[in-house]
């Protein structure tokens, strides 16, 4: 499927994306605009006829039509039978939303609504901890149970006017030792965040959680909420049904900051700026829903990023945030782009046609640029990069903080593609003073060679509702990306041996069983924890 398309993107890296600038228009045609946001992809190799063919590709994969049947709540999520209808949680009309026939509008707007009570309740004082109101939340969850929250908590902080959310994910005791450490029991409120409550890291978390508390609180079960499928275990946790938050299970993990594994954003930014972040998010599937292709903004970015993948064969690409409040988007967004399309066989089993999902990193602008920039200007890999600024900070009385990173974000796409040539390292390097052999030697690390895509999205200022608006945004990316890999974006198969072996490796390591049936490499690594921990 992709040969047509990797021979026209030989001959136009062959070219250079500068050039292509001798079109007046092609800023405003390669790019799309959306309610206050502008998704620029000008300063890629794409030209109409590359452009023109990836549609007809998601044409052909029945984009259109998948996305139809995610929306209707189809069981598009084969390999566990299950509808994918996150969407529902952010349809603040109430619009139905079917699952085999059944609205879930209801059952989500009342869960809404008990979730914006609470956290009314716990904002204003009125429900306490043992010791009075509460002064911090902690969340215990791993995964999709957690990197949502934490990242949007950080992302939105100039909106904070609740209690201090504190978030713990790894099994490692230091996560929830650092954590607690200076909290006080008697005023902490605790989140217990898993959508199958049998995560074994969360559990063991929330236990020694529970044990913390006690030793200053009677009943420490009354200081826990639960956020999960599973109403069993969390009773049987011994949390009370009217603080335990439910979904169904066509809410995947890393699709699930929009219910109630958002509870802790909610606390932090009050139900009505969480509604505004919802609202954001509503209006992006809107636009995925209704808008032509060629002016679709989560379509577009999927093409352009499979272009760049699959099409020219760049292994990975950089999510380069210029926000330092967003520097949890790039593992949210690990979790999301990787657990996702990081697939080889497709739905039907077969192997995948070419490559699957890119490894995606990145870093907060500027901090990364004083760190693997280098490699990305100059290394022997191209990095597509994906950088994202506001046109407006939160910091009114440090605008000169937020012209100069603006100026960086634009300066480093612009240098991406510009690059420096050989003939200027040289005129650079004559002006220093240099000259024969010492100027040769030293231009030519000077060298940019440039012609390195990158695409930018810029907005206004990052508020809920455009967060809500982004983190839609790529949701949708991910979905168009896997439907035309014929791909299931919405299990995780990949996550379960890992776990399998960790369980069987744990009586091993405390000595309780042998070793005998583990690789020499294993066994090793066994003996040398046995040994050295005494
Ligand atoms: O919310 P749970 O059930 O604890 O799962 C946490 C995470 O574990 C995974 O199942 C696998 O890593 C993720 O998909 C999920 O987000």
């Amino acid at each position: 499927m992709w040969d047509e398309l990797k021979a026209q993107a030989t001959a136009l890296q062959a070219g250079n994306i500068r050039d292509l600038f001798a079109d007046a228009g092609r800023a405003a045609d390669f790019a799309v605009d959306f309610d206050g946001m502008l998704f620029d992809y000008s300063k890629t190799y794409l030209t109409a006829d590359a452009r023109a063919a990836l549609i007809a590709l998601a044409e052909a994969r029945e984009v259109p039509g998948r996305r139809a049947a995610m929306f209707s709540g189809e069981k598009i999520n084969e390999t566990e039978g299950r509808a994918v209808l996150h969407t529902a949680l952010r349809n603040l009309s109430g619009e139905p939303a079917l699952v085999d026939g059944a609205d879930v509008m209801p059952e989500i707007l009342a869960t809404l609504g008990r979730m914006s009570t609470f956290a009314d309740n716990v904002r204003g004082g009125r429900f306490t901890g043992a010791g009075g109101a509460i002064t911090d939340v902690v969340n215990i969850g791993i995964g999709g149970s957690h990197l949502g929250p934490a990242m949007g908590t950080l992302a939105l902080a100039p909106y904070h006017d609740g209690p201090r959310c504190h978030f713990v994910s790894n099994v490692d005791g230091a996560d929830i030792t650092d954590t607690l450490k200076g909290l006080d029991p008697a005023r902490t409120l605790v989140i217990v965040a898993s959508k199958t409550f049998t995560t074994i890291e969360t559990i063991t978390n929330a236990k020694t959680a529970k044990t913390w508390m006690a030793e200053v609180v009677d009943h420490p079960g009354a200081q826990f909420v639960a956020l999960s499928t599973a109403e069993e275990e969390t009773s049987a946790f011994g949390i009370a049904p009217e603080r335990v938050f439910g979904f169904e299970d066509w809410v995947g993990g890393r699709y699930s900051m929009w219910g109630p594994i958002g509870l802790s954003l909610m606390l932090a930014i009050g139900p009505a700026r969480f509604r505004e972040f919802l609202a954001g998010a509503k209006a992006m599937d809107r636009h995925f829903r209704d808008a032509p292709l060629d002016q679709n903004m989560p379509v577009m970015l999927a093409l352009v990023g499979m272009w760049h993948h699959q099409v020219c064969g760049h292994p990975t690409r950089a999510v380069l945030p210029y926000d330092q409040r967003l520097s949890r988007l790039a593992a949210y967004f690990q979790q999301l782009e990787m657990e996702s399309n990081g697939k080889r066989v497709t739905m039907a089993g077969e192997p995948v046609d070419g490559a699957s999902g890119p490894v995606v990193w990145g870093e907060p602008g500027t901090n990364g640029q004083h760190a693997f920039y280098q490699l990305i200007h100059q290394g022997t890999q191209v990095v597509p990069c994906e950088f994202m600024v506001a046109a407006r900070g939160h910091e009114p009385d440090l605008a000169h903080h937020h012209t100069l990173l603006v100026a960086n974000c634009l300066a480093q796409s612009e240098a991406l593609m510009r690059g420096r040539s050989l003939d200027e390292a040289r005129q650079l390097m004559a002006a220093k003073g240099l000259e024969g052999e010492e100027l040769e030697r030293q231009a030519r690390h000077r060298v940019f060679p440039g012609n390195r895509p990158s695409t930018t999205l810029i907005y206004d200022q990052l508020t809920p509702r455009r967060l809500g608006q982004i983190i839609a945004l790529y949701e949708h990316r991910v979905f168009v990306e896997g439907v035309i890999l014929g791909i299931n974006s919405f299990d995780q198969w990949g996550v379960e041996l890992g776990k399998v072996l960790a369980t069987q490796l744990e009586p091993l390591l405390t000595g309780a069983a042998g070793v005998s049936e583990k690789d020499g490499s294993t066994r090793q690594l066994i003996n040398f924890v046995r040994d050295t921990k005494g």
